[in-house]
């Protein structure tokens, strides 16, 4: 069969994609994903945050290698494998992320890619549903300029909003720590303590998922189709000059069939950041040294290919509570500056880092083979460094959830230095990334940081009124972690406890060939004419916040790109 526009992956932006694509009834589209239609799967609609399809068949299980700062211990990398993708089996909270991190994706060479023009996509595509008295009561709070109400995906609050009080003790101890309480985290400016919103439906009590808000509008087109398969490889034409020009894709059915599909216009990869760098490494798109290890004839010369994988850096202690909390999720967060994490040592800490930034460029490029330059990485790095001791954007996240019997207190690093990899392993496994996270390995800053993030976690459980509700730190416990712990002692507890956040982006980054870029900023890949990437992978340089949100703001804005040179 041969459509128009052929899309690898009904997931998350996959979705948005076909949705604005479709909408034009004279555009024919076809979305081949792996996974099936679980709009109405139980584990998939509630909103309980009890991740109950972690270890169903609706997700993907990666593993990694190790990093060598984490000794033997490998991290998973789950995501989700249905329509729907990773939107229908996460945590649905709903954070952008600063303006300054999006301007600075037009300072890395992305013209038109800022803060104002993503921002205008982030309205267009929601459907903000305004909380009631009574959630507004239990700390729900928002701006309506930061909205859209217009757009096809849900976003409100849980009516498991903690009816406690440890919404107001949560508030005002951040106030005693300097962290005010802030009218809506997604106003460009996340700095404080809020209430997150999440991609839900009230009323109606389920998940909103990019399957419910993108493709059920869109069902009954004629013009539009997923297939059941799993994209191997795109297929090239036979076209004359030094630019690659995709016909279709190559995919494997169920029952192990190598179909061909094509595409009269244009190819979209939205795999996933684990993904995408395996459908083009399996085309001929990559490093070559790489390519060449694998027995694949090169294509297009792009060693970004699967380099710059970010993700954020997580960890969790457990707090008994005195007594029980009403509600059940507590969707707060706190986003603090570096200046909230290190204090009167952030000007000397500015200038020192600073002064590094060489010498952990050239670490992070010896990581990669050389893959992309150490010139290349430091200015990304400048540019990074920038937004956390200049731009003062928020560094990292604390994320309170109620068990009910006590608090699991979750926190992370929003911008590490160390970034890893995903790879095609063997030529022929296209469903087993090679993923290397090189967690901690290019700085040791990334480890400082995340613990100064958890002496401020720490802080704030042991600080009145908050700690009112606090019986005891049941993990690590005081006695490995005491409240005047050693860096030692922080960095024991956190190479052997910190995970993967699996908020992964990057692998495709959208940056000038230069730079280790594999799109450019109409999303096509370098060197062809028509292969776009649409989804977390091509977000350059990692956001505060959670990924999703982002996801569905660039695909909206991408479709737009796509449909403008629609002829
Ligand atoms: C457990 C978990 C919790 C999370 N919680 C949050 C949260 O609370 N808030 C937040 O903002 N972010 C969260 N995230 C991250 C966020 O959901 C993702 O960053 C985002 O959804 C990724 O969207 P995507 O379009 O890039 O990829 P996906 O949504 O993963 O879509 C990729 C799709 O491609 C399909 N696919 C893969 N390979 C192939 C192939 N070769 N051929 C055909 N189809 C293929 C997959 O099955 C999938 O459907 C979480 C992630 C996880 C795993």
């Amino acid at each position: 069969e041969t459509f128009d526009y052929v899309i690898a992956g009904a997931g998350t932006a996959g979705l948005v994609i076909a949705n604005r694509l479709s909408s034009n009834p004279a555009i024919t589209v076809a979305v081949v994903e792996t996974g099936d239609d679980v709009r109405q799967n139980a584990d998939v609609q509630t909103i309980n945050f009890s991740f109950t399809s972690f270890n169903t068949s609706i997700n993907w299980l990666y593993p990694s290698v190790t990093s060598a700062a984490l000794g033997s211990r490998n991290l998973t990398y789950r995501a989700g494998k249905a329509w729907g993708g990773t939107s229908s089996v996460n945590g649905m909270v709903y954070i952008r992320g600063d303006k300054a991190q999006y301007d600075a994706w037009e300072d890395l060479g992305n013209k038109g890619w800022n803060w104002d023009s993503v921002f205008s996509y982030y309205k267009k595509g929601e459907h903000f549903i305004t909380p009631t008295s009574a959630q507004i009561a239990n700390g729900a709070t928002y701006d309506a300029s930061a909205h859209g109400t217009t757009g096809p995906l849900d976003l409100g609050f849980p009516f498991t909003v903690s009816n406690s009080s440890f919404h107001d003790k949560a508030r005002d101890t951040w106030k005693v720590l300097g962290l005010d309480s802030i009218t809506d985290l997604n106003s460009g400016d996340s700095h404080g303590f809020d209430t997150a919103p999440m991609t839900l439906d009230p009323p109606a009590g389920v998940r909103e998922d990019s399957a419910r808000a993108y493709y059920t509008p869109a069902e009954a087109r004629s013009n539009l189709k997923i297939i059941k398969g799993t994209v191997k490889r795109i297929t090239w034409a036979d076209a004359p000059g030094r630019t690659a020009v995709a016909n279709g894709f190559e995919y494997v059915t169920p029952s192990g069939e190598l179909v061909k599909i094509g595409a009269r216009k244009e190819v979209v990869l939205s795999a996933s950041a684990y993904r995408n760098p395996l459908i083009l490494e399996g085309s001929g798109v990559g490093n070559p040294k790489i390519l060449s290890k694998l027995g694949i004839k090169i294509k297009v010369k792009l060693p970004g290919v699967g380099e710059s994988m970010q993700d954020h850096n997580i960890i969790a202690m457990t707090y008994a509570l005195k007594s029980s909390l009403d509600g059940g999720r507590i969707p707060y967060a706190t986003l603090p500056t570096a200046q909230d994490v290190f204090g009167n040592k952030t000007a000397s800490l500015a200038a020192s880092t600073s002064a590094k930034l060489a010498e952990w460029a050239k670490a992070l490029s010896d990581l990669s083979d050389g893959a992309i330059s150490p010139s290349a990485i430091e200015k990304r790095f400048r540019i990074q460094h920038d937004l956390i001791f200049k731009k003062n954007v928020t560094v990292g996240e604390l994320f309170p959830t109620n068990t009910g019997t006590g608090i699991l207190a979750q926190f992370w690093t929003s911008m590490p230095f160390s970034w890893g990899s995903v790879h095609l392993g063997s030529k022929d496994k296209f469903n087993e990334p090679s993923i290397t996270p090189n967690l901690f390995s290019a700085t040791d800053f990334d480890l400082d940081m995340l613990a100064a993030v958890g002496r401020l976690s720490q802080k704030s459980f042991a600080t009145p009124p908050l700690s009112d509700l606090i019986a005891d730190n049941v993990s690590p416990g005081y006695s490995k972690l005491p409240l005047n712990a050693s860096d030692d002692q922080w960095g024991t507890f956190l190479k052997g406890n910190v995970l993967n956040a699996l908020h992964v982006v990057g692998s495709c980054s959208m940056l000038p060939r230069e730079l280790g870029g594999v799109v450019d900023e109409k999303v096509t890949v370098h060197g062809t004419r028509n292969v776009r990437v649409v989804d977390a992978s091509i977000i350059p340089m990692q956001l505060s916040g959670h990924t999703m949100a982002p996801v569905y703001a660039v695909a909206e804005k991408a479709a737009d790109i796509i449909l403008a040179e629609w002829k």
